[in-house]
């Protein structure tokens, strides 16, 4: 198994997941919230197209580069920010009826608990959101550890929420697996000194996430449990 082989025959004892990009693809919620929050200050929408580059880097990075409309934020003002993160906060709140869980997600999670392996999530998606997101994914109860990105004052690619979780669980960085999307997520895992999958479909700022050198790279989280 693809799994155990990353660790000499063994099971992890803990496996850490990213949310967006790895579990959900949230990106058209994510858009339709940017898009009422453009049009609420006068901007024309961003779109689909261009929020999948954006997300990533929690909340405050996704509405500054809306605002920029493009991936680099440094000209936006606090000022600006500061007026447009409630907007986009209230229309996130709102829902995430759009929201799709990837294929191999739910078999792979529901495999890992049974063979009692504990996992977290650890996303730089703020903390709000992240509960009624599982429960509409139907992802609810399977987490021992959630970290959003506004738990903890540091953010991936900060390994401060990995060295966290690891420390409650009582696991060492060779006996955890990090499993997100994107060049944060590996920043973050490599920093942590754990070993990092990466799955293809997700968003990295556009970019394809072999160029970060992850571990593993798979289409489908159910490759993990297939002979390797
Ligand atoms: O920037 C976000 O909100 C997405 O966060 P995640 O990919 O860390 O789950
Ligand atoms: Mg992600």
């Amino acid at each position: 198994m693809q799994l155990t082989q990353l660790f000499n025959g063994h099971l992890p004892r803990l496996v850490m997941f990213d949310l967006d990009g790895t579990l959900v693809d949230s990106v058209p919620d994510l858009a339709t919230a940017i898009d009422q929050m453009l049009s609420q200050l006068g901007r024309p929408a961003a779109g689909v197209h261009q929020v999948r580059q954006w997300v990533g880097n929690g909340a405050q990075v996704l509405v500054r580069r809306a605002l920029a409309g493009q991936l680099d934020h440094q000209a936006v003002s606090d000022q600006e920010t500061a007026q447009a993160l409630p907007l986009f906060m209230a229309a996130y709140g709102q829902g995430h009826g759009q929201t799709c869980i990837y294929p191999g997600v739910q078999p792979v999670l529901r495999w890992l608990q049974s063979a009692q392996v504990p996992l977290a999530l650890i996303t730089n998606k703020p903390e709000q959101f992240i509960a009624p997101l599982l429960k509409e994914a139907d992802l609810e109860g399977l987490f021992q550890w959630i970290v959003g990105g506004d738990t903890l004052p540091q953010q991936k690619p900060d390994p401060a929420a990995l060295l966290h979780v690891m420390a409650q669980a009582q696991v060492s960085p060779r006996q955890a697996l990090f499993i997100g999307d994107s060049r944060n997520d590996i920043l973050a895992a490599r920093a942590a000194n754990v070993r990092c999958v990466a799955m293809s479909y997700g968003y990295n700022h556009g970019r394809p996430i072999e160029e970060e050198n992850p571990d593993l790279v798979l289409d489908d989280l159910r490759a993990l449990l297939l002979p390797g």
